[in-house]
Order: structure tokens, then sequence, then C-alpha cells
């Protein structure tokens, strides 16, 4: 299996989320276990594998939304699952998630949605909320449909939105899960542009949940791939590497089956 072999030269301070020995099971059902893996600043990383494999439940650890079954995970440093009240407050504070749906207010426009958080967690005064959500609009291209509704808009330019609102905060890690979910190709190929262009351009690293091979190809530095049977990772490291190198049947089998469509 094809494994990259950067990790043992990278710097702790560089590594903003770890995962060690991790478990989730539900009653009797594990969903995966030994998850071992680390984000490096920056980067833009992607969680993939097929459905039921557990990419939405390892989400769900990532940002605390519950703890793990076994094993530590820390994000930024501190372990989530052990944070309470503020300590707990400020850690969510510097970590953005756009969930499938984008989740935005249909009754307010696009400008509003993305003040939102900014009111909900400073003190700024209304001008100032909405000259931050201005310029997050106008990083995901959207300056002029600032004041449109969401029901006005298309569906690539309702994930921007959330993007925009996701980072509304200048979060230090973006979690985006499944955001090419129900565009079309080209719409999906300019989202992923966008992706890549952002986390350049502002050093924020993306951690995507997807199983859009397309995607995963043109945006990941590295990535992981959860399996269902396996119970957990059967594959990390950069996606061209493991779609050329990877000797594991079922991670071949997964990047190979559109890469003859030319990928
Ligand atoms: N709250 C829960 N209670 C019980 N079982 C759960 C819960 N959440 C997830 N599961 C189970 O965990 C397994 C993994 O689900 P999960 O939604 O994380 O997979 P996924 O890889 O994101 O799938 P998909 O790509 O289809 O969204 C499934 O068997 C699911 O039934």
């Amino acid at each position: 299996m094809a494994q990259d072999v950067v990790k043992a030269d990278t710097a702790k301070t560089d590594v903003v989320i770890t995962a060690e020995g991790v478990a989730m099971r539900f009653g009797t059902n594990t969903v995966f276990q030994d998850v071992t893996f680390e984000v490096r600043r920056g980067e833009v990383f992607v969680i993939l594998g097929g459905s039921g494999c557990g990419k939405s439940t390892l989400l769900k650890l990532l940002i605390g939304l519950m703890p793990p079954s076994a094993g530590t995970m820390t994000v930024l440093g501190e372990e989530m699952a052990k944070l309470e009240g503020a300590a707990r407050r400020d850690l969510l504070r510097r970590i953005g998630v756009m969930w499938q749906s984008g989740a935005l207010l249909g009754s307010l426009t696009l400008a509003e949605n993305v003040m939102l958080p900014i009111e909900a967690h400073t003190k700024l005064p209304e001008a100032a909320r909405r000259m931050i959500a201005m310029a997050k609009l106008g990083l995901v291209g959207l300056s002029d449909a600032a004041d449109r509704l969401p029901a006005e808009i298309s569906g690539g330019m309702l994930k921007r939105a959330g993007i925009a609102r996701a980072m509304a905060l200048d979060p230090e890690i973006l979690f985006l899960d499944e955001p090419s979910a129900g565009l079309d190709p080209i719409t999906s190929a300019g989202l992923d542009e966008l992706i890549l262009s952002l986390a350049r351009e502002t050093g924020t690293t993306f951690v995507v949940v997807t199983h859009e091979l397309q995607s995963i190809l043109a945006i990941g530095d590295r990535c992981i791939m959860l399996d269902k049977e396996a119970r957990g990772l059967i594959a990390e490291g950069n996606p061209k590497h493991l779609r050329d190198q990877s000797e594991h049947p079922t991670v071949r089998a997964f990047f190979r089956r559109e890469a003859r469509a030319g990928v």
C-alpha cells in the first residue's frame, strides 16, 4: 500500500489534528477501530470511502459532536472530548463546518447568513459585521449576490455561500461534508478550484469528506480511506500515488473505476 513518507519529518507544530487508535461503536456495531492519522496545517486532507464506512461519524468525532469509544483525538492541540464550557467554545470558534445541506437560513440574504456567526461570537457593530461578511462573500466570488436570498441562487452558489459562512470567523480548520453532493460535474469542478485557491491563499487547513473521485484527485494533498468491511483505515497518502501505486484491491478498485474514464 502506498504510504506518505514525509510524516516522520513533520514538526509537531505543523500538525493540527491527531487521531490515535480511535474507535467508534454504536451498541454492538463497531464502525471503525484502530484509526490513526494526522492532518498538517495548510493541507487539503480528504476522508474518503464507500457508503456506510463511517466518514460522517469520523467527522462528528473530529468536531466534538460525540466522543470516540476508544482512542485519542486532538484538534489544534486540544482533546475536544475532554473540553467543557468556555474552553470548548473557544476551540469550536477556531474551526468551521459546512454540512452537506449548506444549511443557510432561507429568510435571510447571503450577507445576513454570513453575518450570523459573527454576531453570535463577537460584539462587533453591524457595519463591521457586514464588512467582514462582504469580504468572505468576495473570497468565494459572490459579492454581487450578497443581497439575494438562498432560494434565488444556484446549487453551486449555495455551496459557496455555505463556505463563506463557515469562514466567517477565520477558522484555522474548515471541515466540509460532501461539498460536491448534488452538483453537476462542471459546478463541482468549479467548487474544487475554489477550495484549492482558498487553501493556498488563506492558509486554512481543509478536511473534506467525500467519495467523489474526481474531487479527491483534484484537491487532496493527502487522504485516508475508510472501509466498511475492514472496519478501519485501509490507505493513507497522496490520492494520485494511491491511484497509481496501491496494491490493496479495494483501494485499487476505488481509484481505478473512474481513472479509466480519463481522470
Ligand atoms: N447515531 C448513530 N447511531 C447508531 N448507528 C449510527 C449512528 N451514526 C452512524 N451510525 C452507523 O455508523 C455506520 C457509518 O455511518 P456513517 O454515516 O458515518 O457512514 P458514511 O461513510 O458517512 O456513509 P455515507 O457515505 O452513506 O453518508 C453506519 O452503519 C450507520 O448506521
